[in-house]
């Protein structure tokens, strides 16, 4: 049986070994959730740069850029990271270049792994089922904010493991305290993040809106993973609303 584990910040990874597994790299507020709504809404690749300048370099090549510093639009970026702005058609059939404070940054520290899959509550159980099929070993990295825990990461975390509970093995207590803090939050996730960092931080910039939608469950059935040098979508392009 495969095993899963979770890694609370891309700053605890040079305490694993990423050969050999699968990583889903998870940033719900609001990176990973932005990128699982812009494939749903027809983006048809996206790359993630760590960068503000090499992000708008791509912008020559034809890409719409998007970049978050501070919880806002970066300057000069046709896009930020509210999965809102990804909604509109904008984003249909167009190539998206992407650098947010913590979410690009953890999908570039997993790039040992056999494979690498963009994660959100949006996508969770196109996750899951994925996940059932490939039968790696499982590590799921939070984003955290700055190197450090965040609250709505590790309750992905544990919203997954609570699905893949039955075929994965984990005995490991970092898994086990996200199930545990999933099964105590889930009844109502927006209620149970009002303390959080991030809502505190970014309150003033009236992002309640995103943070409800990042919340709900199995809206969207993409599935972004990293192929050769950016993410594409191999899961079923079904916007559901
Ligand atoms: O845009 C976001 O929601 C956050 C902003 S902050 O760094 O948490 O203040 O960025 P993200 O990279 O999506 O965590
Ligand atoms: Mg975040």
């Amino acid at each position: 049986m495969p095993s899963i584990d979770v890694c609370y910040s891309p700053e605890l990874l040079h305490l694993y070994d990423l050969k050999g597994k699968a990583v889903v790299a998870v940033d719900i507020l609001r990176a990973t959730s932005t990128m699982v709504t812009a494939f749903a809404h027809g983006a048809t690749d996206i790359f993630p740069v760590m960068k503000l300048e090499e992000c708008q370099a791509y912008a020559a090549k034809g890409c719409l850029i998007a970049a978050e510093r501070d919880g806002v639009k970066a300057e000069g970026f046709d896009l930020g990271n509210s999965p809102f702005a990804y909604m509109n058609g904008n984003v249909q059939g167009r190539t998206i270049a992407i650098t947010t404070t913590n979410g690009t940054r953890a999908i570039h520290l997993s790039m040992e792994a056999d494979e690498i899959i963009v994660g959100s509550f949006l996508n969770l159980q196109a996750v899951a089922n994925h996940l059932q099929e490939l039968q790696l070993d499982v590590l799921i990295v939070c984003a955290g904010w700055k190197g450090k825990f965040n609250l709505e990461d590790t309750l992905y975390a544990g919203a997954l493991v609570e699905r893949l509970q039955q075929a994965f093995s984990f005995e490991n207590d970092a898994t086990l305290a996200s199930l545990y803090l999933y099964q105590t939050a889930k009844q109502d996730l927006v209620t149970f993040l009002r303390q959080s960092s991030h809502v505190r931080r970014l309150e003033n910039l009236e992002i309640h809106k995103d943070i409800e939608f990042c919340l709900q469950h199995d809206k969207f059935g993409v599935l972004p993973v990293w192929q050769q040098d950016r993410l594409v979508d191999i899961g079923v392009r079904e916007v559901k609303g």
